[in-house]
């Protein structure tokens, strides 16, 4: 597995090993003491989320706030994301800047977007299927949001504003 950190402190994408022969393949998809041993950060992860997205959909950008902050390590099962990870650590020296990536089935690579971040993406395939694991429970009152166009975070999603699908909730969201 291999562990590459972003410009973002604490904030890393990870590569599988993957052994290919004639039945298909493996890969370790988590290992908790690999985890540890190559970022040097201490994760319980205890609840796995997993959404499908058409073409367009922008999930984002949410966190959760003080005891309900949430770690989480993200991955595509099908089709292709702009992942986005933004620091919102005020403490931080990369305070309001972001990482984007792109996951795939394809190129099996995670996002750890650590506590203290805002998290969000958009499909590029014509259907997603994502999955991440969160270090803390889903809490409706500590959820947060930062618009996705906000002007002070300059988020290129790629994709034409017009081809954008949103929310309710996250079209309502405010500039941080
Ligand atoms: C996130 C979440 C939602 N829900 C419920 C609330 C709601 O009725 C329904 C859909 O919720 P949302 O619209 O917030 O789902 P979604 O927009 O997919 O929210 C997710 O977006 C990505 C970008 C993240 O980073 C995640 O942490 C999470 O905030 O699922 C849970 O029961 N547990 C959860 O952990």
């Amino acid at each position: 597995m291999k562990f590459t950190e972003t410009e973002l402190k604490d904030c890393y994408i990870i590569e599988p090993n993957v052994f290919e022969d004639d039945r298909g393949y493996f890969f370790e998809s988590f290992s908790q003491r690999i985890f540890e041993d190559q970022t040097g950060l201490k994760v319980n992860f205890v609840q796995d989320n997993q959404s499908r997205s058409s073409y367009g959909v922008l999930r984002g950008l949410h966190f959760q706030k003080g005891e309900y902050a949430q770690a989480k390590l993200v991955r595509v099962l099908e089709g292709e994301v702009l992942d986005v990870a933004v620091d919102i650590r005020p403490e931080s020296g990369t305070y309001l800047q972001h990482v984007a990536i792109k996951l795939s089935a394809e190129n099996k690579r995670q996002l750890f977007v650590p506590r203290g971040f805002a998290h969000g993406m958009v499909v590029l395939s014509e259907k997603v299927e994502f999955f991440y694991k969160c270090d803390n429970y889903y809490n409706k009152a500590s959820e947060g949001g930062i618009i996705y166009n906000d002007p002070k975070l300059n988020i290129d999603w790629i994709l034409k504003e017009k081809e954008l699908v949103l929310s309710d909730k996250d079209n309502k969201l405010t500039t941080i």
